[in-house]
């Protein structure tokens, strides 16, 4: 009997890959449509990154599919309607990469209110300016979380030691989880109001596009450092960019972009803008656990098993 193929279409660590010795692994760049789609004919599982994206054309190209395993959190990168229509389960790895994403999320609030990147480059380029970059204090500042979810809770919770007050914008969950973690809810305009920083962590869904939009910003004050580590899309980049080159808000430090590779957007040509290439989830441990996690999920869907990280339960197997 022929071998269950496995397509492993973004970069994960060897290691990960040892429980998938009764299968044929098969590895192939996703970013590249073409190339994803050659791979996939007799595949019957696919693992992926972010870097894939998995949309009709490419379940269509992949009769035999029956799951697609994203190692990390985010599954905008997938078509799960159609995928699910298709019969084909999707699981991801959450929880796998939050405490990463929390981390950097506070390396770069406080790299933003220091000024620590153009500085750095300033010096590299000869230039000794203290003054220009005089930073702000993160202590007695109000920051505004958007979403309290994971990735949120972790960040409020290494927040409080820093002596701030911290707001919470997330309709869904409860006033009690959130003072768990000293956080108050509010509405999103009154968290935009009264912020001094900004950080998003809700999932980019037709309901969160745009969210943080043109109106949203001029309510900010122009002190705000507005921090992206979800997705880009959900801060409107062109409004994002008026309001920079405008000054009616003080910097952005962004970890994704709307388009990425985001190689030549416009934000990046402004110095208050603090940019890394969607590096939330890439340490060490997190690559470890996202790709151990979804390599499970394939296992237990190609072994007939159920799949307890399935996102379109009503299909799991067993
Ligand atoms: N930069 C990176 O490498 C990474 C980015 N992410 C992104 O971070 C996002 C958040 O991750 P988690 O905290 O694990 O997700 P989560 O699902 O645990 O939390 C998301 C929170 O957003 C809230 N939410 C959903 N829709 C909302 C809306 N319309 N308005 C306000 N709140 C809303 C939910 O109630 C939930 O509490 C992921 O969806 C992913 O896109 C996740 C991992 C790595
Ligand atoms: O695969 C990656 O490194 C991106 C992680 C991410 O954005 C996610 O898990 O949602």
């Amino acid at each position: 009997m022929s071998k269950d193929v496995v397509v492993v279409a973004d970069p994960l660590p060897e290691s990960v890959l040892e429980p998938l010795g009764d299968f044929e692994v098969r590895f192939c760049e996703g970013s590249n449509p073409s190339a994803l789609k050659n791979a996939l004919p007799d595949a019957s599982a696919l693992l992926v990154r972010s870097g894939t994206q998995v949309d009709r054309g490419v379940l269509a190209a992949a009769p035999n599919l029956r799951i697609i395993a994203r190692a990390g959190v985010g599954v905008d990168n997938i078509d799960v309607e159609a995928a699910t229509r298709a019969g084909v389960l999707v699981a991801n790895a959450p929880r796998s990469n939050v405490l990463s994403v929390a981390e950097l999320t506070i390396g770069l609030i406080l790299t933003g209110l220091r000024h620590v990147f153009p500085a750095n480059a300033a010096l590299r380029a000869g230039q000794w300016n203290r003054s220009r970059y005089q930073g702000r204090e993160l202590a007695g500042s109000t920051v505004g979380l958007i979403g309290l979810g994971h990735v949120g809770t972790l960040v409020a919770e290494r927040l409080q030691p820093f002596n701030v007050s911290l707001l919470a914008y997330d309709p869904f969950v409860s006033s009690a989880h959130a003072a768990s973690v000293g956080a108050h809810l509010t509405d999103l305009d009154s968290l935009m109001a009264r912020s001094d920083i900004v950080s998003v962590h809700v999932p980019r869904t037709p309901e969160t596009r745009g969210l943080i939009g043109g109106r949203e910003l001029q309510l900010a004050k122009p002190s705000l450092l507005l921090v992206n580590t979800a997705r880009g899309g959900i801060i409107d980049e062109g409004a994002l960019n008026t309001a920079l080159k405008e000054g009616s808000i003080a910097g952005a430090a962004l970890d994704v972009f709307e388009i990425e590779p985001a190689v030549g957007n416009p934000l990046l040509n402004h110095e208050s803008v603090l940019a890394t290439p969607h590096l939330g989830a890439s340490t060490r441990e997190a690559q470890e656990r996202a790709g151990r996690e979804a390599v499970a999920a394939v296992v237990q869907a190609l072994t007939n098993q159920p799949v307890p990280s399935a996102i379109n339960p009503s299909l799991r197997p067993g």
